[in-house]
């Protein structure tokens, strides 16, 4: 293994409260009450899509979706780190890979406005190898895409690199992309989801517990 990719919310990040806080800022001015953050902590790794599902059962075929969505975002944007943290363990980690020589990038299906501020704010933005986010390639996860991308900019084959993400998608789009694939079973799975049929090579149940995974 040559590289580390992470996918952000849910892996890298614990974003949960920030998006969990600009949904509950949203609700309030539509007169609905507070959700508790674990009510929304499961659907914060599948955008505004999840969010909206939880917060107003909306689905994107709504017509309301789009604008309700604008208006989230600027919510979120104003909103972006007064609660999100590294997960605990991980500025260990990420030293961890540094000290061992091994280049670690973000693969997120986050938009760029968000992932590029939000990883400058935790101090990241310039030790990255690559950052590719969900709108930087023409497909975003579970398309192989945005993975190969990193793979690419940061010079490390495929094989050599091995993917971190809590959601199907993320194990789906390195499995496409010939990568391995671990599952970060601190991040923010649902209780419908079924990480054992996933096909990941391992899961983690703390960031640290990577290391059991390379050389
Ligand atoms: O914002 C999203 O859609 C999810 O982001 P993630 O891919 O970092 O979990
Ligand atoms: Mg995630």
């Amino acid at each position: 293994m040559k590289a580390v990719l992470f996918d952000l919310d849910g892996t890298l990040a614990d974003t949960a409260p920030d998006l969990g806080h600009a949904l509950n800022l949203q609700r309030e001015r539509h007169g609905l009450p507070p959700l508790p953050q674990e009510t929304i902590r499961p659907y914060a790794s599948h955008g505004t899509v999840g969010l909206f599902d939880i917060g107003f059962g909306l689905t994107p075929q709504d017509e309301r979706f789009a604008p309700m969505r604008e208006e989230y975002l600027a919510l979120y944007t104003a909103n972006l780190c007064l609660h999100t943290t590294l997960f605990p363990g991980m500025a260990e980690l990420l030293a961890a890979l540094e000290a061992r020589n091994i280049s670690w990038g973000v693969v997120t299906n986050k938009p760029a406005r968000f992932t590029n501020p939000l990883l400058e704010l935790l101090g990241l933005s310039k030790r990255a190898a690559s950052i590719i986010s969900g709108d930087t390639c023409a497909h975003p996860k579970p398309h192989p895409e945005p993975l190969l991308r990193a793979a690419r900019e940061i010079g490390v084959a495929p094989q050599s690199c091995l993917y971190v993400g809590d959601a199907e998608r993320d194990i789906e789009a390195a499995r496409a992309a010939g990568m391995a694939a671990l599952i970060a079973d601190y991040g923010y799975l649902g209780a419908e989801d079924r990480p054992e049929t996933w096909g990941a090579d391992g899961r983690i149940d703390t960031p640290l517990g990577i290391l059991a995974f390379l050389p």
